[in-house]
């Protein structure tokens, strides 16, 4: 499967506040890209951290406006061993389909209230979801190419087991600070083998700076 990456930072590195408090870092040019990018792939990820703060649609907001006939909405998918994610959140709602990824640890009693919900539930791994086996599983159902906008924990442990094929930053020209902020990349950080990315295009977007990277996903 491709992975694509795609978020917004502070210079600083941040993607929200400490209080993990979603934040317009990007402007209109930068949300505008970010649709026509959405538009582009089967599926659409982010951890249940990023559904906790920021309840998100991952939709399009016009699928009209992609050509005729209109775009799908990508399928969304969301990592979460337990199943946390509330039943009335917005990802859930009937516009598309969305798949749930839940580890071996899962309450029982969670996966019921999803599923009355209209979720599909895809169990890989023991403790906590085995990103690798997920989207070898998700691929079999005919997801070929997902894009992935968060949060940190998950960017870093896709970028750790080598699944990402590329990576899109904007950089907003803000401050967030704060040790607790999310940033792009957190989990456990690297100490060795740092995987490497290589810089194809820097443009210059609303107020801010886009940077668009290969990354090396044999070697994380
Ligand atoms: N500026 C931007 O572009 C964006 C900003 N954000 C911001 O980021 C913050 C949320 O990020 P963050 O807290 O890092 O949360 P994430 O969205 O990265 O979700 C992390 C959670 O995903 C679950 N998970 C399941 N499997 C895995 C796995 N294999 N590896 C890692 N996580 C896994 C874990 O919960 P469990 O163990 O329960 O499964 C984990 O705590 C919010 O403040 C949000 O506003 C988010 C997206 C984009
Ligand atoms: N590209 C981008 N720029 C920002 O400034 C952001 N705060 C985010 N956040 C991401 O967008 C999701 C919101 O999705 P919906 O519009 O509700 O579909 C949010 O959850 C983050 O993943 N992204």
């Amino acid at each position: 499967m491709y992975v694509a990456v795609n978020a917004a930072m502070s210079v600083d590195g941040k993607l929200a506040s400490r209080e993990r408090e979603q934040l317009a870092i990007s402007g209109p040019e930068d949300f505008a890209r970010v649709e026509r990018l959405r538009a582009e792939y089967d599926a659409i990820m982010v951890g249940v951290g990023t559904v906790l703060a920021d309840d998100p649609s991952l939709t399009l907001d016009d699928p009209a406006a992609h050509g005729e006939p209109p775009a799908d909405h990508p399928t969304r998918i969301v990592a979460d061993s337990r199943a946390r994610t509330p039943p009335d959140a917005r990802v859930l709602d009937e516009t598309t389909e969305t798949y749930v990824l839940v580890s071996e640890a899962v309450p029982t009693d969670h996966v019921d209230s999803l599923e009355r919900a209209g979720v599909s539930i895809l169990e890989a791994g023991t403790s906590q979801v085995d990103l690798a086996a997920a989207l070898d599983r998700l691929e079999a159902t005919g997801i070929d190419s997902l894009l992935v906008e968060g949060g940190g924990e998950l960017i870093f442990s896709l970028v750790a087991a080598g699944l990402v094929d590329e990576l899109s930053v904007f950089v907003g020209s803000m401050l967030i600070g704060g040790r607790d902020a999310p940033t792009l990349a957190d989990g456990t950080g690297f100490t060795e083998d740092y995987p490497s990315v290589n810089l194809q295009s820097v443009s210059e977007l609303d107020d801010g700076v886009l940077l668009e990277y290969e990354v090396d996903c044999e070697n994380p």
